[in-house]
C-alpha cells in the first residue's frame, strides 16, 4: 500500500487564508509562529475540528467527503492540554502498549493508574500513547514536549521520530524550541501574518 501525503489546498482559518501545504509520508513539518497566531487553530481545522475554507486530503481521502469521526482517527491530532473521560489511564488505548510504555519511562502498571493522579508531563506522554494506539495514518502535534523536562523530552524525541519514520506518517509538529525544530524537522514553516513562510 502506498502511504499517503497529507495536503491543504487554499486553506483558510482564523486570520490564516489561503494556506497551501503538502506533508510527504514520513515529513516532520514543524510549525512556529507568535503566541497567538493560530498554530493550534490550523491544526484543529486539519483534524476538522473547526470549520474552515479550503481542501484537506489524506491521499485520495478527502476530508470533507468523510465522517468526522473516521477523519480524526486517521489524521490525529494530540493537543496541548489532554482530554480523559475514563477513569483508569489503560482504558483510553485502544490496545495494549507494553513496550511503548516501557521506552517512554513507565512501569506497566501505570495502566491502573487513575487519571486524578498524573501530573502534566505524564499526562503529555500518555496522550501521545493513547493517540499511537489507534494507528493514525498522519499526525497534528501541539507543542507534544511542552509539560516534560529534557530527558523526557528526548525520550519522546526519540520514540516519535523512529516512529514517523517507520510508519511513514506526514507530521505537523507545533515547536518553539530551535534545537527541537533542528532535531525533529524535515522542514520549518513560521506563521507571518495571514500566510506561511518557510524559515529555513
Ligand atoms: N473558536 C475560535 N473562534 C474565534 N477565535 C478563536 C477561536 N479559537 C481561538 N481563537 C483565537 O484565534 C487566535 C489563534 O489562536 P491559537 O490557539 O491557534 O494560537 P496559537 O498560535 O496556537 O497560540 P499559542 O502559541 O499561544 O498556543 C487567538 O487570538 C485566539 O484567541
Amino acid at each position: 500500500m502506498q502511504e499517503p501525503a497529507l495536503q491543504l489546498e487554499g486553506v483558510s482559518i482564523g486570520a490564516l487564508s489561503d494556506i497551501d501545504l503538502a506533508i510527504a509520508p514520513g515529513e516532520v513539518v514543524c510549525l512556529s509562529g507568535p503566541s497567538g497566531s493560530g498554530k493550534s487553530r490550523l491544526l484543529r481545522a486539519v483534524a476538522d475540528l473547526e470549520a474552515h475554507g479550503g481542501r484537506i486530503r489524506l491521499g485520495d481521502r478527502d476530508q470533507a467527503a468523510m465522517h468526522a469521526h473516521a477523519w480524526r482517527r486517521a489524521v490525529m491530532l494530540v493537543p496541548a492540554e489532554s482530554q480523559w473521560w475514563h477513569e483508569r489511564v489503560g482504558e483510553h488505548f485502544a490496545r495494549d502498549m507494553p513496550e511503548t510504555l516501557a521506552e517512554l519511562g513507565f512501569e506497566a502498571e501505570v495502566v491502573e493508574w487513575s487519571i486524578s493522579r498524573l501530573s502534566s508531563g505524564e499526562k503529555q506522554r500518555l496522550a501521545l500513547v493513547r493517540a499511537l494506539s489507534y494507528d493514525p495514518e498522519a499526525l497534528l502535534l501541539d507543542e507534544p514536549t511542552a509539560n516534560l523536562d529534557a530527558q523526557s523530552t528526548a525520550r519522546v524525541e526519540t520514540w516519535l521520530t523512529r516512529l514517523i519514520r517507520e510508519r511513514r506518517l506526514p507530521v505537523l509538529w507545533v515547536a518553539h524550541d530551535p534545537s527541537q525544530i533542528e532535531r525533529v524537522g524535515s522542514r520549518h514553516l513560521r506563521i507571518a501574518g495571514d500566510r506561511l513562510e518557510s524559515a529555513l
